[in-house]
């Protein structure tokens, strides 16, 4: 009989598409399935591990970097060692990953794993309805990314017309002829569809083989200029999306105040597209946490009480293309409330515009 191995997944998708929602929603909805897993985040402060933890079994952080490039094949096989030590009772892995890797990179390192406890369970690529146009013009790869997935999760078809989204779907199996398209809201999707229940007992099963081609294909070429070598595997990683890309983080002890904080917001720089974190807010705003979200025009806010012993900072990070870290510094500073400042009820206002009613 085959041994059982345990099937890793992995989870890519541009900044913001919705990946760390959908990995929640699994979680969720799959209790009698034990999941480890692996977050990548590209800041300095991992917000998409904070926002996981909890929910998961068992869940190993990589922070500042993209998983592509940061982690070469023995780097991830001490991690799978630990997720897939038998003690744990892992019965499938899920890789999340920066929302600027390169799929076909994470899934040749996979592939060369020497980890004998697990199978390469396929490509998850999150694509956000509302963006995607906009953002394969910026960046024509992602059709390779989307090329190299077993499955494609359209994503957030709440934000756009019907039309809209038969019309995405046509476009993206253009793009990746066969490649089943799925689509969904808030990352909804029968968690059947990437894992069973169970362990698995055979290799790949319910997803399509890659071929040789598939991994080595487009990503091939310029694979070993050194000359571009900035990770020391070998690899060209100078095509990757994220060497375009900085990120910048800012903390706060102090709370901000809600109202300059929604003019700084409402004044980002052209190249900033993503923006995450936990803020504290003064005045009426104290009593709770407020996470952020602005993947490109868009911008949430989710309230949720802060844990008893939590420590009630602002935590932002900041990704885009040729932001200045120093200005954007400078001007949240700025955004913190004076001791003696007033804060009232109104000046939360601009901020609770933006809250869902279900929150
Ligand atoms: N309207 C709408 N919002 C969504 C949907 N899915 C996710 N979001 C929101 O989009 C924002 C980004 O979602 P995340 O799940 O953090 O995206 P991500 O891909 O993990 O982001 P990065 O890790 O930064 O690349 C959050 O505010 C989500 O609540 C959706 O289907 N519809």
């Amino acid at each position: 009989m085959a041994t059982q191995r345990i099937p890793v997944i992995l989870v890519t998708g541009f900044l913001g598409s919705g990946k760390t929602t959908m990995l929640n929603h699994l979680m969720r909805d799959s209790a009698d399935t034990r999941i480890g897993v692996i977050v990548n985040d590209f800041g300095s402060i991992n917000i998409d591990a904070m926002a996981v933890a909890g929910q998961v079994d068992s869940m190993i952080p990589i922070e500042n970097g993209c998983l592509c490039c940061a982690a070469d094949a023995s780097e991830m096989d001490e991690m799978l060692d630990r997720l897939t030590d038998p003690e744990l009772r892992i019965d499938v892995v899920v890789i999340e990953a920066s929302g600027l890797a390169e799929p076909q990179s994470m899934i040749r390192t996979l592939l060369s794993s020497t980890n004998e406890r697990i199978v390469y369970g396929g490509l998850v690529e999150v694509v956000d309805a509302a963006e995607f146009p906009d953002t394969r013009v910026r960046h024509p790869e992602l059709d390779r990314h989307v090329r190299a997935a077993d499955l494609i999760v359209l994503n957030k078809t709440d934000r756009v017309a019907e039309d809209e989204r038969r019309d995405l779907v046509e476009n993206i199996q253009e793009i990746a002829p066969g490649a089943p398209v799925l689509t969904a809201a808030h990352g909804r999707v029968d968690p059947a569809l990437l894992f069973d229940h169970r362990p698995r007992e055979t290799s790949g099963e319910g997803f399509r083989q890659l071929s040789f081609a598939d991994v080595w294909g487009d990503d091939a070429g310029a694979g070993d200029e050194c000359g571009e070598d900035v990770c020391g595997d070998g690899h060209d990683h100078s095509h990757h999306l994220h060497t375009a890309y900085e990120s910048m983080e800012f903390t706060a002890a102090e709370p901000l105040h809600p109202r300059r904080l929604m003019a700084f917001l409402d004044s980002l720089p052209a190249g900033l597209y993503r923006a995450k974190g936990f803020l504290h807010f003064a005045g009426a705003g104290r009593e709770r946490k407020f996470t952020l979200h602005a993947v490109g025009s868009y911008l949430r806010f989710a309230p949720s009480p802060w844990e008893r012993d939590e420590p009630r900072t602002t935590q932002l990070v900041m990704i885009g293309t040729g932001i200045d870290a120093d200005t954007l510094t400078k001007r949240l500073t700025e955004c913190v409330a004076a001791p003696a400042e007033e804060v009232d009820d109104t000046h939360m206002m601009g901020v609770l515009r933006y809250v869902d009613e279900a929150d």
